[in-house]
């Protein structure tokens, strides 16, 4: 399917979604398992037929259900076509009516049929994945029961409340079945052991048969106990990251609290409390509530969109955005963690004697206080009704944002510039490898302030800019949005000895739960002594994006290439559920030969170190040794934490400071009136700003098509990446912005 060109609505992202409609694996889904973890056999078969509310106009009406590989599927009976039957050795038929429409002789409750084949099944059938939907009992009938998916609640009945707990159990049972089947097949109980080898090996030595029994079920035992114990950490992991059942129920709660104009900021569980459960199944006083409100909406010919959200999202597309830059100077050495307290810390001595580092602009440590009282909104509630829609229609409320745009969060992968002052020290020093090193945590270093951010950054208008002018870390950064259709952000810094300049486009597959961003580009950075490092960042999955606590990740491999001696491979390590040590950064730095010289090891949400020598060859370079060398640690946390959850850096980025007052261009990013309104916690007008702003947007795509150029970058015609073209700080020096639109005012 060719990519679609189309803005996501959830960033600056579009969205591409491969092989829809052909179910397609999501990331997070395992690869098809061969051996039939999830084939037909190894899930429950069940069939029959169950009685479902259609609307007020037909009531009751009989479906034929079946449920197989988390799938449950209906369609209407037709007396002259068999029902399908899902495939399998044994599929089980629940309810005494099943008989009457049943393709087998005999269908009593719950007999198995063995050995039925898979008939076409009659369209249309409907399908409901069955995890990432909930079950209920009605209180009031002993035979209706709820399913609940995402898109739709689909009353049920059965002939005895018999049948209804036969129903109820087999679904539990599928949905369980899909949740520790899933690609991992060592949870199944079929594993065996063989005992065979012991047995010979014991027969061999003339002993005694009960002896070997014995032994043999001692071996069995403790097998049983491993596979128990690895059980319970697989469920503990699975606990820990949230699981769509347990989410889904939250929502529910949610939904039922929040009604219109209640709305609350997006609540996200810190916690792994109460996550035991791999499905819910509930008799809550709400399910007869949804009963009453839904009887009455519900009409079978609505229910056109019971997909997995997967399913959703139609078509490919492809969006950009761009990252780079940011600073703060000092706690780097002081915020190191206990876990370091064997590593060394590279010599400090080589902070450059820049006069600019006496200067001292006066920079805010919290947000202001909201004014107006916190508001929130599941983004489950915005969003449900538009599943299987097109979401990149969906305009989300200002809740979801926090108050910063792209291109300051681009400014954001400089916090930690300090690194590369001292590459250029070291390089300068003749220490090329302590250059590469630093420039690697550095690499690694920005993808810290992603850790616990639960908000969507501002999706700047086209010809937006910002600039981050710190004198104390003696740099100096600029970004401007170059293009709206791909979305794309260019930006420029310089610093002490070094230039670093990137655009970057995301491109962004959206999977339902969660979405990929790949970010195609590369990042330079030239030292003022000709050394060029060149390097591209790796592929981000932000989960959980729809329900439950949102958190990203990063992984593949970023290959820094240097024009001179030396060059570094970072390997960001894929997440897996069993993962102890996630987050995990290993890298590999070679000579111009293929040597190695040098390995790091790390986390990107906590510090970097490196060892040499020996310790390359002696370490499997995933530990650190007593031998390593701290190269970066992340800061500390603010004091006050925010709402966003932002890093005392990020605090300080969309601060008019007194020396700002004035002097910026109208196409700055913290003169953009909504992101200031939430910022305020004024999130009414924030809203209406934001809505205003995007109608506004909308027209760029028409403005670029008639030949709307960026202000301050130019597409290089050897590379085609956009290149500052200069004069910013000087326009600012005499603020100078006549040229300069007023992208954020009335549209006239
Ligand atoms: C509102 C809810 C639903 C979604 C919130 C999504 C947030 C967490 C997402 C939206 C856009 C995302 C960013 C998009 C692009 C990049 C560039 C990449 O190189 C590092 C990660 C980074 C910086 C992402 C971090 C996570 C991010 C900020």
């Amino acid at each position: 399917m060719r990519p679609r060109e189309m803005p996501h609505p959830l960033c600056c992202i579009a969205l591409d979604c491969p092989g829809l409609g052909a179910r397609s694996r999501a990331p997070d889904d395992p690869p098809p398992d061969p051996g039939g973890a999830e084939g037909p056999s190894s899930t429950v078969a069940v069939a029959g037929v169950l009685c479902k509310w259609t609307n007020i106009g037909k009531g009751w009406r009989h479906r034929w259900f079946s449920l197989g590989n988390g799938v449950l599927s209906y369609s209407r009976i037709r007396r002259r076509d068999p029902p399908p039957v899902p495939e399998g050795d044994g599929v089980r038929l629940i309810g005494s009516a099943t008989a009457m429409f049943a393709p087998v002789t005999a269908a009593s409750s719950s007999r198995p049929v063995s050995g039925c084949g898979c008939r076409q099944p009659q369209k249309p059938v409907r399908v409901v994945h069955l995890k990432i939907s909930s079950f209920r009992e009605s209180k009031t009938d002993d035979r209706r029961f709820y399913i609940v998916s995402p898109t739709k609640t689909l009353h049920l009945r059965t002939y005895s409340s018999i049948d209804r707990v036969a129903w109820i159990q087999a679904l539990i049972l599928a949905t369980k079945g899909i949740s520790i089947n899933r690609g991992v097949s060592f949870m199944q109980n079929d594993v065996l052991i063989s005992t065979e080898k012991l047995r010979d090996r014991m027969q061999a030595e003339g002993l005694d048969d009960t002896v070997i029994k014995d032994c043999e079920q001692i071996m069995r035992l403790e097998f049983a106990e491993y596979h128990r114990q690895l059980k319970l950490r697989y469920e503990e992991h699975l606990t820990s990251i949230g699981t769509f059942h347990q989410q889904l129920e939250e929502v529910d709660v949610e939904d039922a609290a929040t009604s219109e104009g209640q709305l609350q900021l997006p609540k996200y569980d810190y916690s792994s409390s109460g996550r035991e459960k791999f499905n819910e199944y509930s008799t809550t006083e709400s399910s007869d509530d949804v009963e009453k409100q839904e009887l009455d909406e519900l009409s079978d010919e609505e229910e056109v969109s019971f997909f997995d959200t997967n399913e959703c999202f139609g078509d490919p597309i492809v969006t950009c955005a761009a990252e780079v830059t940011s600073s703060n100077v000092s706690n780097r050495i002081s915020g190191f963690n206990t876990n370091h307290c064997d590593t060394k810390i590279v010599d400090v001595e080589l902070q450059p004697d820049y006069p600019n580092m006496l200067l001292h602009i006066p920079r805010r440590k919290k947000l202001p206080e909201p004014i107006e009282k916190e508001k929130g909104v599941s983004l489950w509630s915005m969003i449900k009704d538009n599943v299987g829609k097109d979401l990149t229609r969906v305009c989300l409320p200002v809740y979801f944002n926090e108050p910063l745009s792209s291109l300051q969060k681009c400014f954001e992968d400089l916090e930690y510039s300090d690194l590369l002052d001292q590459a250029y020290e070291y390089g300068k020093k003749g220490n090329s490898l302590m250059r590469i090193l630093n420039v690697a945590a550095f690499a690694v270093s920005g993808y810290s302030s992603c850790d616990g951010r639960p908000c969507k950054p501002f999706n700047p208008l086209l010809g937006e800019t910002y600039e981050a002018d710190y004198p104390e870390k003696g740099i100096r950064f600029f970004a401007e949005k170059v293009s709206h259709h791909p979305m794309l952000i260019a930006c420029h810094c310089e610093g002490r000895g070094w230039k670093f300049w990137g655009d970057s486009n995301l491109k962004s597959k959206f999977w339902g739960q969660s979405i990929q961003v790949d970010p195609v580009g590369v990042l330079t950075l030239e030292f003022d002594d000709g050394e060029i490092f060149q390097w591209s960042k790796v592929t981000t999955t932000i989960y959980n994006l729809i329900l439950g606590k949102v958190y990203c990740n990063h992984h593949g491999t970023m290959n820094i290439r240097g024009n001179q001696q030396y060059s570094c491979k970072l390997k960001f390590k894929e997440q897996s559920l069993l993962d102890r040590n996630p987050r995990q950064v290993q890298g590999l730095v070679e000579d111009a030969k293929g040597a190695k010289v040098a390995t790091l090891v790390g986390k990107w949400d906590d510090s970097m170190s490196c060892s040499f020598g020996d310790e390359v060859l002696k370490s499997k370079s995933s530990f650190l040794t007593e031998n390593s060398t701290l190269l970066w640690a992340r800061n500390k946390p603010p004091p006050d934490p925010t709402r966003y959850n932002l890093t005392s850096f990020a605090i300080m980025l969309n601060e008019i400071t007194s020396d700002l007052k004035g002097k910026l261009p109208p196409t700055d990013s913290r003169l953009r009136p909504d992101q200031r309104y939430l910022e305020n916690g004024e999130y009414e007008k924030a809203n209406s700003e934001k809505l205003r702003l995007e109608r506004r947007q909308r027209m760029s795509r028409k403005l670029q098509e008639n030949g709307w150029k960026p202000r301050w970058f130019r597409r290089d015609s050897e590379d085609g990446t956009f290149r500052y073209t200069g004069g910013y700080w000087e326009a600012r020096e005499q603020m100078k912005w006549d040229d300069c639109l007023d992208i954020f005012g009335e549209m006239v």
